[in-house]
């Protein structure tokens, strides 16, 4: 069958969206895996679907697969090309557009630029909930690996997250222990991985090691948990903008049972179909 997508990005984390209201497709991991091959594929890092809802108070049902084929719980880069995507196509006309994650909730707003706000939802900080085990909540945890120990903190925004502080992005050990990080025995789930350099009270760098991908160019749901992280260690204000490799995000979070807010830039690159 030849399926329909648009290849689309959020600051070079790259998607390919499928519309599948109106085309049916059962999709299962090993066709991601195809459609997400940089050589044999279209090549992505995360697959998106967009669905009809399960439920009368949202607009869509928004699915997230990763390039590996696993089906996962939130993908902020891929929300702000979710909510253009389904504008684009006249699937919706409205403003802010409500959609279930397997993550939680998520309400999407476009501005008069095309530039999409995203209302993340609260960060989870109970280990249990991330998860992470730990005997205790705490803001920051030691977390040994590889025969060292390393502060960092464990947040879900839907999805799980660990951000460690670094002197320089430019240095950070993505490539070597983002992998180690990622399938750690304390996450139960694996996990994405972090690297934040503070510049000021207003302004972080951010690499992330994503489960199921490796580094991308920028993690949208990274960029929430790093800020998280920054405000509970008392380095960041509650506003501020990350500077990811990709471009930047505008952030802001006004501390604990409050939605983490994410504005950005989502971006169509074409459109195409894959026999599949
Ligand atoms: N690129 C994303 C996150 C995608 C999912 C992640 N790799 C996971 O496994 O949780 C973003 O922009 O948030």
């Amino acid at each position: 069958m030849l399926l329909k997508f648009t290849k689309m990005h959020g600051l070079g984390n790259d998607f390919v969206v499928v519309d599948l209201i109106t085309q049916r497709f059962n999709l299962k991991p090993h066709h991601v895996r195809k459609i997400a091959d940089r050589n044999f594929g279209v090549g992505c890092d995360q697959l998106l679907v967009v669905e009809a809802p399960s439920r009368p108070d949202v607009d869509f049902r928004y699915r997230i697969f990763n390039a590996e084929g696993s089906e996962v719980e939130q993908c902020g880069n891929g929300a702000r090309c979710f909510a253009r995507f389904v504008r684009d196509k006249k699937l919706t006309g409205n403003n802010p557009i409500r959609v279930e994650t397997a993550g939680g909730i998520i309400s999407l707003e476009i501005d008069e630029q095309k530039r999409v706000r995203v209302d993340m939802g609260a960060p989870i900080l109970e280990p249990d909930a991330i998860p992470f085990i730990a005997d205790a909540r705490a803001t920051t945890y030691t977390l040994e690996a590889d025969g060292r120990d390393y502060t960092v903190s464990a947040i879900s925004m839907g999805n799980p997250h660990v951000v460690l502080q670094v002197d320089d992005t430019r240095y950070a050990p993505v490539a070597t222990l983002g992998p180690i990080l990622e399938a750690h025995g304390r996450f139960p789930k694996r996990v994405n991985v972090g690297f934040m350099q503070v510049l000021d009270r207003q302004r972080f760098r951010l690499r992330v090691f994503e489960r199921g991908v490796g580094e991308t160019l920028a993690c949208g749901s990274g960029a929430c948990a790093a800020m998280v992280a920054g405000v509970q260690r008392g380095l960041l204000d509650s506003n501020a903008t990350a500077e990811l490799n990709g471009g930047e995000l505008i952030l802001s979070w006004q501390g604990e049972g409050h939605p983490v807010i994410m504005t950005g830039p989502a971006t169509t690159v074409f459109e195409g179909q894959v026999r599949i």
